[in-house]
Order: C-alpha cells, then sequence, then structure tokens
C-alpha cells in the first residue's frame, strides 16, 4: 500500500495591512479542503443558530444572516468548534475565549461594514477569522481619515483571516450581498474578552 502523504496545503500567509500588533493577515491555507467540509457540515447541524432581529428607523429587520456565539469555557461548545481552535491556535497565540459564528445561507445573506465591538474586546489580542463552506469576498476598507486602498479579499474555504485589535481602530470589514449564485458559508471569530464584555452584543455586529 502506498505510504499515506502528509496534506500538502499553502501556508503563505499574506500581510494586507501593517501595525504595531500584526495588522491584518491572511493565510488561504490553515487547513485542507476536507477538514473544512467536514467542520461545515458538522457545525451547520450541531451550532445553535439564531435569527436575530435589529432596529433600524424605527422598524424592525431581520439581521441577514444566523448567528451563534459561545463562551470557549462552557460544556455546550460543538466539537468541531474545539478542532477549528485547535488549529488556530497552532499559528496564532492568543488567550482566545470567545467564538461567534455566522451562517451566510446564500448571496443576500451579509454583514454591513464595521469594526468589531471595541468596548468588549481585550486591547492588543488579535481576532481569528476561519472561513468554511463557500467562497465569499470580504470588503476590507480603511476609515474615512486613513490613508491605504480597499481590499476585496476572497476568503476561501480553510482560510484564516487574523486581525489586530489596532486595526479595529483604522479599518472596517464586511461581506457584501452578492448575486452570484452561492451556497452557504460558515465564518467562526474567535475572539478575547474584555472582563464583563456582553458575549452576544458585543461579539456579533448586529449590522446588516
Ligand atoms: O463572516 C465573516 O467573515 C466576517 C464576520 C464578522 O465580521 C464578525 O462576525 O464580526
Ligand atoms: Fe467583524
Amino acid at each position: 500500500m502506498a505510504p499515506v502523504q502528509p496534506a500538502l496545503f499553502d501556508v503563505a500567509e499574506q500581510v494586507l495591512f501593517d501595525d504595531v500588533e500584526g495588522g491584518i493577515r491572511y493565510r488561504p491555507g490553515l487547513v485542507d479542503i476536507d477538514r473544512a467540509t467536514r467542520w461545515f457540515a458538522d457545525l451547520h447541524e450541531a451550532a445553535d443558530w439564531r435569527a436575530l432581529q435589529r432596529s433600524m428607523y424605527e422598524r424592525v429587520v431581520e439581521v441577514p444572516r444566523l448567528i451563534a456565539s459561545y463562551s470557549l469555557s462552557s460544556s455546550d461548545v460543538p466539537v468541531a468548534v474545539r478542532e477549528v481552535l485547535d488549529a488556530v491556535r497552532g499559528v496564532v497565540d492568543a488567550p482566545f475565549d470567545s467564538v461567534g459564528l455566522n451562517l451566510y445561507r446564500d448571496g443576500r445573506d451579509s454583514v454591513a461594514p464595521h469594526n468589531d465591538t471595541l468596548h468588549a474586546l481585550m486591547p492588543g489580542q488579535p481576532i481569528a477569522l476561519v472561513s468554511l463552506g463557500e467562497q465569499r469576498d470580504m470588503v476590507i476598507t480603511p476609515k474615512a481619515d486613513v490613508l491605504g486602498r480597499k481590499i476585496r479579499l476572497p476568503l476561501a474555504p480553510g482560510s484564516l483571516l487574523v486581525m489586530s485589535h489596532a486595526s479595529q481602530f483604522t479599518h472596517d470589514h464586511g461581506v457584501p450581498k452578492t448575486r452570484d449564485p452561492v451556497g452557504p458559508r460558515i465564518s467562526l471569530a474567535f475572539r478575547v474578552r474584555q472582563p464583563g464584555g456582553d458575549l452576544l452584543r458585543g461579539y456579533s455586529p448586529i449590522a446588516t
């Protein structure tokens, strides 16, 4: 029988923007596609997906994606989330203690440009974002008073995007809607909570 070859995947890291805390970095092949596909199926099935609503201009609107969130110290964290975390910890050294999951059911689901909620995040600690399922573009935009260019980055399944805490002051990120026929995508955002930070409201931008 042929020896089992180690999976070859792309571990090259791309620096999209730099700052003193590491900036924003993209690694297309954190894990191979087989593992990404299995995690997608497990989480699609097992995560505690919720549809949220928010008020906007005196109207109540649906948040255009499903959301789940866990404290990583809780016993109800799905096994696949722990496996994804292990893979992330292999390349990012941070004491992650919470995870927010997003399920974009099709091209109509999105997240509006935003920075992650700073008062709930531990200064100096990064946000690690893993993508599973269908590829969607992320748009990263420098804030009004910051020099730089807008980046449109296709987030491949099995990829990792790491954003510094500092970058949340300088750049917005979002996943725009698309008319392209796309299937579902799941993202997991691992974060380090500030003591007293609200898990759900603090971590998931309830933006359209
Ligand atoms: O789904 C993504 O890639 C981005 C999600 C996000 O920005 C967030 O959960 O704060
Ligand atoms: Fe975000």
